[in-house]
């Protein structure tokens, strides 16, 4: 059964008059505890997309739901995590979740929080680094921290803005399974950007396809139709790991400029729905 928890509708952003709009007239849904991941290329105004969603940022058209509500400024029903962990550095890496935890739970006591930061602290496998400050972490533990935080107000969404960027390939792996684990765990809805389609792939449970900006269009959803099962070191033997993989290395290499030109003379681009890893492609039109 449809269960339209997030609801975007006819979202555009222009950031001077005088100038197109990054994107324009987005509508899309996301059900619950779906993973989503989108990709574009640089500037076509993702990072934007995902400050709208968190109420950071105003669309200049157009509205966000989340569970019915519009959404408008910031809340702890959103967890954002971006690339830049943003810790607080003089806490340690307790003290920095039970912070959260504290803001979402004012009332509760000391221990009750201390217990449930902790809780998340080990999720992410920073247990026997709970009492160090973030100067005597790596880069990757520091960007583990910041996904506990996130994940310990336990918000209705979490927003995820390249989180492994910065990270070796083997942190990011082991980061990449983790939150598979927890999102598994928790039937969390994530929201999450990246410039990896093997990520997009293994995370993804849809993946929205970006247009080049200005007037920059979600063009199309792909559906991914792996196994859920899927780890990172089993998926490349599944030939629907390259139908996808293809797929969306296509759309981005050319694709993504082609529809761009063919959006600013049409104005209005219907999203369509692909299946790419099944060898009888189903594209659905949405309206
Ligand atoms: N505060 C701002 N003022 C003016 N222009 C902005 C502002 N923030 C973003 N932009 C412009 O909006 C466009 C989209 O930026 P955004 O960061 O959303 O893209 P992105 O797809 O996330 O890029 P990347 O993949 O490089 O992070 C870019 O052209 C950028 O220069």
């Amino acid at each position: 059964m449809e269960n339209n928890f997030l609801r975007v509708e006819g979202l555009s952003k222009r950031y001077a008059v005088d100038k197109p709009p990054v994107f324009e007239n987005i509508s899309f849904t996301i059900q619950r505890g779906e993973f989503i991941c989108i990709i574009g290329h640089s500037g076509c105004g993702k990072s934007t997309i995902l400050n709208v969603l968190a109420g950071l940022e105003e669309a200049s058209a157009g509205h966000v739901f989340m569970d019915n509500r519009e959404v408008s400024g910031p809340s702890l029903d959103r967890g954002v995590v971006f690339q830049t962990h943003a810790l607080m550095p003089w806490l340690s890496v307790l003290s920095n979740v039970a912070f959260a935890i504290k803001s979402r739970h004012p009332d509760w006591s000391r221990a009750r929080i201390e217990e449930r930061a902790l809780h998340f602290i080990d999720m992410v496998g920073l247990k026997v680094h709970a009492m160090k400050k973030p100067s005597e972490l790596s880069g990757g533990m520091k960007q583990r921290v910041g996904i506990a935080r996130a994940f310990s107000i336990e918000p209705k969404m979490l927003l995820l803005d390249e989180p492994f960027g910065a990270l070796d390939a083997l942190t990011r792996g082991v980061i990449q399974d983790e939150l598979l684990k927890i999102c598994a765990e928790t039937h969390q809805t994530v929201f999450m950007i990246t410039h990896d389609v093997d990520e997009a792939i293994l995370l993804a449970d849809k993946i929205f396809l970006m247009s080049n900006g200005p007037n920059a269009q979600i063009a199309e959803i792909v559906v991914n139709t792996m196994p859920k099962s899927r780890t990172r070191a089993d998926m490349h033997h599944d030939p629907q790991f390259y139908r996808i993989r293809n797929y969306l290395v296509d759309f981005l290499v050319h694709r993504s400029k082609q529809i761009q030109a063919s959006a600013s003379s049409e104005k209005t681009q219907d999203t369509i729905t692909v299946t790419p890893g099944l060898e009888t492609v189903v594209a659905i039109k949405c309206a």
